[in-house]
């Protein structure tokens, strides 16, 4: 109890200290202040002149991959920005939680989100290793024990769910805590449902010692995170459908024509969870009222 009581103070104090600015991962694992980039860095090269002829933009967008590549992340942007103020309004200040499995994408994408809502941006697992003064997850569950994690973690969602205007990439058990749903349904929830061989794959590439839940030194670990998910999702099934809005990888991909789930932009699943979350709040809306009882 009084281990929750304490993280209840500080992430109180985090989120205040946080508004306006996006709360970013670090080396460390904490949450830090920070600024965000929609459309990304791939301008400088292809806007730089070069050799003696005449620029000719128009030639150049068509003929040149840098170009066509600026081309469509300016267009990207774009329409990210476009969905963002069409929901803007409608949201009303409300919280954003993303739930997911680990890997699904949720700080990824959560990131996107809050930069073009002009949200601030808060991970809860950052939050909770801040307010233990612990510098990771793994720690915290070798040190105390999972069910301490998640007395924090619901302090921290708790904390959380009083403010407004926040994106919150919740940590992939946040879900199965009834008490963590009350928390989040003051907000708008999205599910990021990702393919779990698409889920593995990403993990396997930065190994699984961060995730403690898949860590296990026995297998690779493509097998450990996949054989581990494939448990969780089982389990967490149902909690998962709680959430307000599902974005499918799996249906997204195949909506753009795309192979596989690996050529989806995080840009292009925050476009889709933009136009998920206008979908509901109309619905909302129609339904009882309002989405405006903040
Ligand atoms: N659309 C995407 N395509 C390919 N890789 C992605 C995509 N989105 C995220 N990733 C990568 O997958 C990994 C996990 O992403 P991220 O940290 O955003 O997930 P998460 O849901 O916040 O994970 P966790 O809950 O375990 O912290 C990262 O290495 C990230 O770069
Ligand atoms: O899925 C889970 O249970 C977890 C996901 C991570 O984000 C962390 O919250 C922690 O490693 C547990």
């Amino acid at each position: 109890m009084e281990a929750a009581a304490g993280v209840a103070m500080q992430s109180r104090a985090v989120g205040v200290a946080g508004t306006g600015s996006c709360g970013r991962r670090s080396g460390d694992g904490r949450a830090r202040p920070g600024s965000l980039r929609v459309g990304g860095p791939a301008a400088a090269p292809v806007l730089r002149a070069r050799g003696a002829r005449p620029a000719d933009p128009l030639c150049c967008l068509k003929t040149s991959r840098g170009h066509q590549s600026l081309h469509n992340s300016v267009d990207e942007a774009l329409l990210l920005k476009r969905k963002a103020e069409e929901v803007q309004l409608e949201l009303n200040g409300r919280c954003i939680y993303l739930v997911g499995m680990m890997g699904s994408g949720k700080s990824t994408v959560g990131k996107i989100l809050a930069e073009v809502l002009g949200y601030s941006y808060f991970d809860s697992d950052s939050l909770v290793e801040q307010a233990v003064g612990m510098p990771s997850v793994a720690q915290i569950f070798k040190v105390h024990s999972e069910a301490f994690f998640r007395d924090s973690e619901s302090s921290v969602l708790r904390d959380l769910s009083s403010m407004h205007r926040l994106v919150v990439a919740t940590g992939g058990g946040a879900v199965i805590r009834p008490v963590n749903w009350r928390y989040m349904k003051k907000g708008l929830s999205i599910m990021l449902d990702v393919p779990l061989d698409a889920l593995a794959k990403r993990i396997a590439q930065v190994g699984t010692a961060s995730r403690p839940l898949l860590d296990q030194p026995s297998a690779d670990p493509y097998t450990a995170a996949f054989t581990k998910l494939s448990l969780l999702a089982e389990q967490r099934g149902d909690a998962y459908a709680n959430a307000d809005v599902r974005v499918s990888l799996e249906e997204l991909a195949a909506k753009k024509g795309h192979d596989d789930v690996s050529q989806l932009t995080p840009t292009d699943i925050a476009v889709e969870a933009l136009q998920k979350i206008k979908n509901f709040v109309t619905e909302h809306s129609m339904a009882s009222g309002p989405f405006a009882d903040l």
